[in-house]
């Protein structure tokens, strides 16, 4: 089998490309610094990327890597990369979001340090000579108002630390409950205006999004108290850099810790040379334990991904934790399992697929079971081109209505039941999963089974009578089909059967016509799962 060719453009930790390279089926190449032409070049030859944040993983990148799979982001931050082109192309983006978040909150804490203590001023006077405490008197943090944008990860971890310095903290997230501000014991400001009128220090830690860029500008500057001190680790620009420079020799702001830029890598900021700032090169998750943490966790969500496991952190699937992943796999397989049945028995085009969970199976994450019955659906006729990543696109753009209902109760027994429609024609295929994670078949066009589903399988209708059994298993057993195993399924009042059978090789067309045309055999079809 050909080795999948896995490229990483930007530095991470040795560990991460160690377990790369570890890797047997995996052709790994380490280049950092590629000029961009020539990166268009070569991505095109290569299975999976890892970046960080210099990397722009956009529509010209996504036209050039046409074999690409997955996007590896060693880091939290996913604004380099565009995550509609990925999904629309089934690319599958993979970050690691909790890897360097402590490196990132203490960063911002050794910002607000020196920012407000003036180190770097301090640390210039020295090196030429001058010994003069005068000009750097600071300020303690001691009992004054934190302001956080953003009370996520890093907010939080802020936080933490910030209160064991003694210092209020407020905080503005629109999006996060209450309950959060409450178990933090940070005071809720209902508008950002509310935060702004407040804080002595202003931290910022959201991601860069339509709403947030440029966040605190002129207007907002004025709102604050006067000698604000502003920190940003988060990204560049959602401050806006022109007006915290104005607003910095206006003496409206008193200083500025900054870990961020807009334009990164060639910073071309006018806050560059203001004593009140203090810069680093987008150092927040530059600690050895940080990049241990991310290359090694990023090298393994990348091998995942070309196993086809699926990972946690998929930035373009819904999120799951470990544990929820490990219960949800004999789901996702029999939901593909389940999908794939269609389009390999019937050959008219779907107008709606209908999920219904009952049991336990509706306490999971059922959206990404859904996804794997129509990656199923949608794989004997898109092959390679639909996974669980674009699957729901797929459904949408071919005008294939996705309903899903609930049956939720201890009482119920555990089923995945589907029901597909094409106009007025249904089709419906059901099944569970056994505490083993094994996934059943438990039924097909209304016959009922307890398979355990295998690669290769024959369903046969045919009319309720004696002697169909034997003449299948003899037209098998001459063409060297060896049947593994067998069910038979009846509707006693109607007079008709189906038989399933898998098989331990694949069936030739002429084999199964042969099967067609036996007596009492009224259709005969044969799937690969
Ligand atoms: N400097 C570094 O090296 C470094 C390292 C890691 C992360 N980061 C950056 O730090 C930032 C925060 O990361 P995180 O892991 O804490 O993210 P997170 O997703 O855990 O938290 C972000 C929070 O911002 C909130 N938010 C979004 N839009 C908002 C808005 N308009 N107003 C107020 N709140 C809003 C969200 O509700 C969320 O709670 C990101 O921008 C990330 O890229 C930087
Ligand atoms: O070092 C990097 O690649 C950026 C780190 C950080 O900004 C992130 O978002 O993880």
């Amino acid at each position: 089998m050909d080795k999948k060719k896995v490229i990483v453009v930007e530095r991470i930790s040795d560990k991460g490309v160690e377990m790369l390279k570890a890797q047997p089926d995996l052709e790994v190449t380490v280049k950092f610094d590629i000029p961009r032409e020539e990166l268009l070049k070569i991505v095109g030859d290569y299975d999976a990327i890892i970046v960080r944040s210099v990397t722009k993983v956009n529509e010209e990148f996504y036209q050039a890597a046409r074999n690409l799979k997955v996007v590896g982001r060693a880091g939290n931050g996913v604004d380099n990369i565009d995550i509609e082109g990925a999904t629309k192309r089934g690319i599958i983006v993979v970050n690691t979001p909790e890897a360097n978040v402590i490196s990132a909150a203490e960063h911002t804490i050794g910002l607000m340090l020196a920012s407000c203590r003036n180190t770097v001023k301090a640390q210039k006077m020295i090196e030429s000579r001058v010994w003069d405490r005068k000009n750097l008197k600071g300020v303690e943090l001691y009992h004054k108002t934190l302001g956080i944008i953003g009370l996520g990860r890093i907010g939080t971890l802020v936080t933490k630390r910030m209160q064991a310095f003694e210092m209020k903290v407020i905080a503005y997230d629109p999006y996060i409950p209450d309950s959060r501000f409450k178990r933090l014991g940070v005071e809720k400001c209902e508008t950002l205006d509310d935060l702004l009128a407040k804080a002595d220090v202003i931290t910022i830690h959201t991601p860069k999004t339509e709403e947030t860029i440029n966040m605190i500008g002129k207007e907002e500057l004025k709102k604050c108290k006067k000698g604000v001190r502003l920190v940003n680790c988060a990204r560049g620009g959602l401050y806006n850099e022109q007006a915290v420079a104005d607003a910095i020799k206006e003496g409206q702001v008193a200083s500025i810790g900054l870990d961020v830029l807009v334009d990164e890598p060639k910073p071309i900021s006018p806050l560059i040379g203001l004593e009140q700032c203090v810069l680093t090169p987008h150092l927040g998750a530059d600690t050895v334990e940080a990049q241990d943490k991310v290359g090694i966790s990023i090298a393994q969500e990348v091998v995942n991904v070309l196993n086809g496991q699926m990972v946690p952190n998929a930035v373009n699937l819904p999120a799951l934790h470990p544990q929820e992943l490990e219960g949800m796999m004999g789901y996702l397989q029999l939901g593909e399992c389940l999908g794939k049945l269609y389009y390999q028995m019937e050959k008219d085009p779907v107008d709606k697929v209908e999920v219904v969970y009952e049991g336990p199976a509706a306490n999971l994450e059922t959206t990404l079971i859904t996804r794997s019955i129509l990656k199923g659906l949608f794989d004997p006729i898109l092959k390679e081109r639909v996974n669980m990543v674009n699957a729901e696109l797929a459904a949408e753009t071919r005008g294939v209505a996705v309903v899903e209902g609930k049956m939720n109760g201890e009482e119920r027994m555990n089923r995945v039941s589907v029901k597909i429609s094409s106009g007025n024609k249904t089709f419906t295929a059901a099944g569970m999963v056994a505490p083993d994670e094994t996934p059943h078949i438990t039924e097909v066009q209304g016959y009922h089974y307890d398979l355990v589903p295998e690669h290769y399988m024959i369903l046969a209708k045919n009319d309720d009578k004696p002697g169909m059994i034997g003449q299948m298993g003899t037209l098998l057993g001459a063409a060297h089909v060896n049947i593994a195993n067998m069910q038979v399924a009846r509707k006693p009042k109607t007079g008709n059967a189906m038989m399933i059978m898998t098989v331990d090789s694949p069936v030739e067309k002429a084999t199964l016509q042969m099967i067609a045309g036996l007596d009492g055999i009224q259709s005969a079809d044969f799937v690969t799962l």
